[in-house]
């Protein structure tokens, strides 16, 4: 790995990491799970406050003496798993490379993220997790702000014994109407060097279109002292397997508004593409993407093809009897 990117991952996570890595509170995946070509470069997480969050919370858990929620959970055989990329952001908008820069939504951008919103109003969500920047973060909460199920995203604050207590809520009941909302520098887009600020079509001019090409889609091919996509993955997908799915394994249906290219990498992974295969995969702004998890295999059910909700995905069984009681609850 090139010093400057390890180096940017160390300062990226210097960001938020204010405490020892707690390993006895994760289920951890076995190795052996994980594809080789993501166990070859999978590098070792830094303790975070996100991901101390991820498990040390009280929301999906009735008691606070129980630091596992997942386990406190009934067993489901399926769970949901919605991908979004961000809405168009101020810098989408001037065709601007963003990388990690915190920039927000545009007002199209807002409108992405409600439109989306609306297309997973049915689908069941336990769990939100973000990036820790504020167009994903933005676009998570519009989304939300259309759900059939009302509940009330709220974002966990772990990042010190503090802000932990200080936002402690005391009702089981509206523990029970929340859904906690993690937010993870691992989930950020890639960085992308010195190219951040730069604009799309000068740089191409100046460095060729296929440089260009080579630096935005390639899988090993980094930006000047920037993430490949590859190095992007080895944080993204080592924080879905540590936090993600384990969660999905307990049954929680999960939902993860990120970034085109931490997203690229994640869905790399779950539709097991090649290297070549993912420098087509380009990701449109405010379209969720529907995966149902079930014995441990992901299975892609589809993004929106029309807009008529029927024709956006293949709902499971499962997803058709939450729907089902949704519209009961609707017409009392
Ligand atoms: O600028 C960026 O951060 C990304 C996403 O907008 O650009 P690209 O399309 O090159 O992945």
């Amino acid at each position: 790995m090139a010093t400057s990117t390890t180096m940017s991952h160390q300062a990226i996570g210097s960001v938020v990491s204010q405490r020892p890595f707690k390993a006895s509170q994760f289920l951890k995946e076995p190795l052996n799970n994980v594809p080789m070509k993501f166990r070859q470069k999978r590098f070792k997480i830094e303790a975070t406050a996100s991901q101390i969050s991820v498990v040390d919370n009280t929301f999906l858990s009735p008691s606070p003496s129980k630091n596992k929620p997942h386990e406190s959970k009934k067993k489901s055989n399926e769970a949901a798993l919605i991908l979004i990329r961000h809405g168009e952001s101020l810098w989408n908008e001037k065709n601007l490379f963003t990388g990690c820069v915190d920039v927000p939504l545009t007002q199209k951008g807002v409108g992405e993220a409600i439109e989306a919103g609306k297309k997973i109003s049915n689908i069941p969500v336990d769990l939100i997790f973000t990036s820790s920047l504020i167009r994903a973060q933005m676009t998570a909460m519009l989304a939300m702000t259309q759900h059939r199920r009302k509940k009330v995203p709220i974002i966990l604050h772990n990042e010190s014994v503090k802000a932990k207590t200080w936002s402690h809520v005391f009702s089981e009941e509206t523990r029970k109407q929340s859904i906690p909302v993690i937010a993870a520098w691992q989930l950020n887009e890639r960085m992308y060097g010195e190219l951040q600020g730069l604009n799309k079509k000068e740089t191409a001019e100046r460095y060729g279109t296929q440089q260009v090409h080579e630096w935005r889609r390639s899988y090993e091919i980094p930006p000047p002292k920037g993430e490949s996509l590859e190095m992007c993955a080895e944080r993204a997908v080592a924080y879905f397997e540590d936090n993600i799915k384990p969660e999905l394994a307990s049954g929680n249906n999960v939902m993860i508004a990120a970034h085109g290219n931490s997203l690229r990498s994640i869905i790399m992974y779950l539709d097991d593409l090649t290297s070549q295969e993912v420098t087509t995969l380009d990701l449109s702004t405010g379209v969720p993407l529907l995966y149902i998890f079930k014995e441990g295999k992901f299975m892609k059910r589809g993004s929106p093809v029309g807009s008529t909700e029927a024709g956006v995905y293949a709902y499971t069984k499962r997803l058709a009897q939450y729907r089902e009681k949704l519209d009961a609850a609707a017409t009392i």
